[in-house]
């Protein structure tokens, strides 16, 4: 039976605290891992005063944002652009042999819908309406990285947190962090499938109210599928992660014959470790985005939650089914 919103009294005390509606996502606001601004000392932009006053500037929108409110538009400057026409460039030259076909299907409408080309950078409020026609994705503006649980979380409402900033123009094939064209490039695309958005889903429903065991365990799928996943394609395999398809050197590597190829199983992946620093020495391969969605079902029935969830699309909220 449904448990409603009441529910919540109904859940074990251990239970960790998550959203029961959208409106929930925003509590997640203030609890950026770091402000943005406070670049490592490795980062390309740590010792550009301007670039870090930008940062803040741009994620200070992301501090103020509130569910159902359109995403403010940033005034990209030249520089900026410059950086972002540098990446695209050189990225869509490679997806025609690199990226899977549901990226390669959607990218040019995003050009024609969404703005995408060397002259501007598209801005998220427009990609967002794009992706709620498409799939009932929604993007949200980040502050910088959020905890894996409150990301994760996020999925489970189809909402992507979504950087603004850019990354700096000294290095426009390199960046340590997501940025808005690691999300433009990589993450959009595949958000705008049917199969993809429910796989995505999938993870983050399987989130929710999981132990920080299962969330490690549920980060590291997601780290080697919408970040690092690759997919069998005829007889061919494709990337479809974000990181490999905003990344030139990697989605270069990762088809290649330097690294080793496994079958995705969630259980197996859910152990492996994953460098992020450097291109990874092993990548996962779904058989599709449906099997994968399937397998991670299988995987969230046996981890140790005492509850199931169900997410209802008219009220935007989460159901609690058998609570047992
Ligand atoms: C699970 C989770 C929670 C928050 N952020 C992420 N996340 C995402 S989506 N993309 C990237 S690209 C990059 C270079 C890094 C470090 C990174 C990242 O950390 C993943
Ligand atoms: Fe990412």
């Amino acid at each position: 039976h449904i448990v409603g919103a009441a529910g919540a009294g109904e859940l074990p005390e251990s239970t960790p605290w998550f959203p029961r509606k959208m409106v929930d996502l925003d509590t997640f606001a203030d609890k950026v891992l770091e402000m943005g601004e406070e670049l490592d000392s490795d980062h390309p932009g740590a010792k550009d005063a301007s670039y870090r006053a930008r940062r803040a500037e741009i994620t200070m929108i992301a501090k103020t944002y509130k569910t159902g409110q359109p995403i403010p538009n940033i005034d990209y400057t030249q520089v900026e652009i410059e950086t972002w026409a540098a990446v695209f460039d050189k990225l869509t030259g490679m997806f025609p042999t690199h990226a899977c076909r549901e990226h390669q299907h959607v990218f040019p409408l995003l050009i024609q819908n969404c703005g995408y080309g060397t002259h501007a950078i598209p801005q998220l409020e427009v990609v967002s309406k794009f992706l709620k026609d498409c799939t009932g994705f929604t993007l949200r503006p980040v502050m910088g990285l959020l905890t894996s649980r409150d990301f994760l979380n996020g999925l489970a409402f189809r909402v992507f947190h979504s950087t603004q900033y850019i990354r700096h123009h000294s290095s426009p094939l390199y960046t340590p962090e997501p940025d808005v064209c690691h999300e433009l490039l990589g993450h959009v695309p595949l958000f705008a499938n049917p199969d993809f958005a429910d796989f995505s889903q999938e993870i983050g429903l399987a989130s929710l109210g999981a132990s920080d065991e299962d969330i490690e365990r549920l980060a590291t799928i997601y780290w080697f599928t919408v970040e690092f996943g690759i997919c069998r394609q005829g007889d061919q395999i494709r990337a479809y992660g974000a990181g490999l398809l905003s990344s030139f050197g990697e989605l270069e590597y990762c088809l290649s014959d330097k690294p080793e190829i496994r079958a995705f199983e969630p259980a197996k992946v859910a152990q492996q470790k994953y460098p992020i620093t450097e291109y990874q020495p092993v990548y996962f391969v779904a058989e599709s985005f449906k099997d994968a969605q399937m397998r991670v079902r299988e995987f969230a029935n046996s981890c140790d939650r005492p509850f199931s969830v169900r997410y209802n699309a008219y009220t935007e909220s989460i159901e609690i089914l058998d609570s047992k």
